[in-house]
Order: C-alpha cells, then structure tokens, then sequence
C-alpha cells in the first residue's frame, strides 16, 4: 500500500494523475490519498476530494476558502488553505507525490517534499530550475528521489544508461516549436494570446503553453535536463521535432542513439512515473507508426525565439542567473496573458532583467548550495524591480536585440 500526495491536483498534470490513479489502482488495497492541494479552484477540488477522500484537501488562495469550506461542509476530511497550509501538507510523510504546482508557487512544497523521502515525480521544472542540484541532493540526502514527470525528461530518463556516463556524448531534447515555428522575429510582434495558446500537439495549462510558443519551455528544459542529469550545457543540444512522438534521445559514444517514442499524452510519462521502477500498465494508446507521415527535425531559430539562447546563458553563467530567468518570464508571460504587453516584451524583458542581474553582480557564482531563502530573494528582487521599472515600457527600451554577455 502507498500512501500518494498530489500537489496542483486541479491543473492538466493533476487531473490526469487522477485518472491513472482511479483507472489502475484500488483505493485501500494499492494506495491510500493523503493530500491534495491546489491553488483557486474550489468546485474542482472539492469534487476530487469528496471523490478520492484524501486525509487533507488544501486551497492555496483563501478568496475562494468561503466557497470551498462550504462545499467541504460534513465531508469528514480535513481541510486547510493558504501557501503555509500548502507547504505543510507537502511535508507530510508519503510514499510518492505528484508535483504539479505551476512556477514558482510550487518552489516551498517541492522543496518541502524533497525533504521526507518520497519518491517525487516532478512537473513543476520551475522549481528545478531555481534550485539546480540542491533540490537532487536534498531528495536523496532524504532516503527519496526526483523522478522527472517532463515528458523530454522523463524519455531521457528512460533510456540514460548511468553506467555508461562516460560514454554519453549528448542529450538531444526536441521541441515541437510551437504555434509559430517557422516564423520571422519581425511576424511576432502582433501575435496574440489566443494563437500562442493553440499548442499544435499538447494540451496544457496557459503558463506552459505560452512558454512552448516563445521556446521558454524548452529553456527551462535545457536548465532542467542540465541538473537532472548532470551534464554540462555544451552536451545538451535542442532539436526541434513538430511531430512531438520522439520525446528526447540520448547519444552515445559507439555510435548508438537512444530514444522513447509515444503519443503526445502525459499520461505515458506520468504512469512511467508511478510505477517506477516497473512498468505500469494502463489503457495507454499505442502509437500507430504506420499512421504517422514522416517525423522531422530541425535546428531551432534563437534569433526569432531568443529565450533558448537566453536559457542557455543562465545555465553557463550558473548561480542564481536562472532564478532570474525564470522570474522575469513569469511575470512577463502573466501580462502577456492579461494582454498588458506584446509577445517580443517577454524575451525583451528576460534578458534586460538578466543584464542587470549581471550588472549588480547578484546572481554569479557556482555554488549550489541554494536555500529556498536565497532563491525566494532573487526571485522576489527580479519581479520587484520589473514591477518598479513598468514591466516592459522601462526595461526594453534600448535592449532589444543587444546581446546578454557573460562576466
Ligand atoms: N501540462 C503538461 O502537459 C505539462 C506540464 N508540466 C509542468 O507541470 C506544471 C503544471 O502544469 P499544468 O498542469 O499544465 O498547469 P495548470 O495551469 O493546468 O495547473 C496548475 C496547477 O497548479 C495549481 N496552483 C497554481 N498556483 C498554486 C498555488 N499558489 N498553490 C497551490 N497550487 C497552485 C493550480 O490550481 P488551481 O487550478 O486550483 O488554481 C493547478 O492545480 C508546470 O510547472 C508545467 O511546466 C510539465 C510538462 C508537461
Ligand atoms: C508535454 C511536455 O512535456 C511539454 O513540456 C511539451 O514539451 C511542450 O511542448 P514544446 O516542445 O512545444 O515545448
Ligand atoms: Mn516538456
């Protein structure tokens, strides 16, 4: 019997770790649900809790805790709300979280599961990226580990042959590219929210969606599959592959090249996730390699989608450059959302925070020591001043297309 925790249990990754749950395994026989947490959506939680009974249900935004108490009324299960009641939760002793908080609002309850010995299978990749190696390290200083929940990482992870290390030469992440592969930086200007949020392959929260469009996503990825695998940003190449059916590959040195293939459903590496280290079976779709009509690649275009480049210079600049990174493409991507700014402001305005992340010297050095103190610090400077300075108005005057350059 495992006792699960499901953090985020109300987004895309949440819900369909409910469903696997609920198709393939027996409450009270294979597992028991201690917690569910989620941030503002109180009919849908409430629903899963009343449906999955967990020993706690929490809502992070305490605006909807009226409605949510409500609906919990006479239930039997306890409940809680704010980020606190969040944290705690994820501190509860389990077997096996699914960590699916989107950005960095999941940075405390991941760092709060690392640290009880869980098995963790990680979505939030915000958190990863914000931590670096500490958050590896502290999960298997904890009797526990980081199962990668990404799909490019959890396919590497498949087939990465630790043994064999030495003799990895690359690992080679393919992106789909988005809705606007194929476009010139000048066709961006315009886009709007509802393009950028019609990803051709996946269906997604909007954060994750937009960071497809503008290659952040894979950004973040390149960052993630740094610390996750340990290798160096000059062994991690990005392709991009629109098919999105070969979800990342790994080359090695006698001239093999590994790779896992599957439909576009995360219920494949989610339910990898959950039965690791066996396979776990499931009603998953089979892949119909004759229905598929050829599958591509490319080199991704980093002078139209600058924020690969930019992620590759915050992992090769190392410190806290990608805590920065991150929260710059945040807050850009929630008013590029809110239809306050227009698509190029976001990588504009990551890289005009990152320069003067560089300029005040705040974020160098390879110490990955990381607390969640010191990253909640850069965090919160890099979105205070991007606040002070108008978002985009201030900071992409005069920057576009300069070049963040490292000490
Ligand atoms: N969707 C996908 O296919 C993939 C997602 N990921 C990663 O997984 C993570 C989740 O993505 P996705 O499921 O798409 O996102 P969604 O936007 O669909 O879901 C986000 C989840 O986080 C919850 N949440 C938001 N803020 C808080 C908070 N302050 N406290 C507690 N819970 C909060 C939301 O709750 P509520 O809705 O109630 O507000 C919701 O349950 C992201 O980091 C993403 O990058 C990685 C690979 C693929
Ligand atoms: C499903 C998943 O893992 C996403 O991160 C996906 O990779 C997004 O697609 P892009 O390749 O377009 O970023
Ligand atoms: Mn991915």
């Amino acid at each position: 019997m495992r006792r699960i925790s499901i953090l985020g249990s109300t987004g895309s990754i949440g819900v369909s770790t409910l469903n696997l749950i609920e198709e393939t395994l027996t409450p009270g026989e294979d597992y028991e649900l201690e917690a569910l947490c989620a941030g503002r959506n109180a009919a849908l939680l409430a629903e899963q809790a009343l449906k999955f009974r967990p020993r706690v249900a929490v809502l992070s935004d305490a605006s909807q805790w009226a409605d949510f108490s409500e609906r919990m009324k006479g239930s039997g299960i306890e409940i809680a709300c704010g980020p606190e009641a969040v944290e705690a939760a994820a501190a509860r002793p389990v077997d096996w979280v699914m960590a699916a908080i989107v950005g960095i609002a999941g940075l405390r309850p991941v760092w709060a599961a690392a640290g009880t010995g869980a098995t963790v299978a990680l979505a939030n990749k915000e958190s990863l990226v914000c931590c670096g190696r500490s958050l590896i390290l502290r999960a298997e200083a904890a009797g526990g580990r980081i199962l990668p929940v990404d799909s490019e990482h959890n396919a590497i992870f498949q087939v990465f042959e630790e043994a064999e290390r030495a003799r990895i030469r690359r690992l080679i992440l393919t992106a789909s590219g988005g809705p606007f592969r194929g476009r010139q930086r000048e066709d961006l200007a315009h886009v709007t929210r509802e393009q950028a949020l019609k990803h051709p392959n996946w269906s997604m929260g909007a954060k994750i969606t937009i960071d497809s469009a503008s290659l952040a996503n894979k950004g973040l990825e390149l960052i993630e599959a740094a610390y996750l695998f340990d290798m160096p940003s000059a062994q991690i190449d990005v392709l991009i592959h629109p098919q999105s059916v070969v979800h990342s590959l790994v080359e090695y040195s006698d001239g093999s090249t590994l790779a896992q293939m599957g439909p576009p459903d995360m219920r494949v590496p989610i339910s990898y996730c959950l039965g690791w280290p066996q396979r776990h079976s499931w009603s998953a779709p089979p892949l119909d390699l004759c229905a598929l009509s050829t599958l591509t690649f490319e080199r991704p275009d980093t002078e139209a989608f600058p924020m690969l480049r930019l992620a590759r210079e915050a992992l090769e600049a190392g410190g806290l450059m990608p805590v920065v990174y991150n929260a710059a493409n945040e807050v850009m991507v929630q008013a590029f959302l809110e239809g306050r700014i227009g698509f190029l402001d976001i990588p504009a305005t990551v890289e005009a925070a990152m320069m003067r992340a560089q300029s005040l010297s705040m974020a160098f050095g390879n110490d990955l020591r990381h607390d969640v103190e010191c990253i909640e610090q850069a965090d919160a400077e890099t979105r205070a001043q991007l606040a002070v300075s108008g978002e985009a108005a201030h900071w992409t005057a005069g920057t576009q297309g300069q070049a963040f350059s490292r000490a």
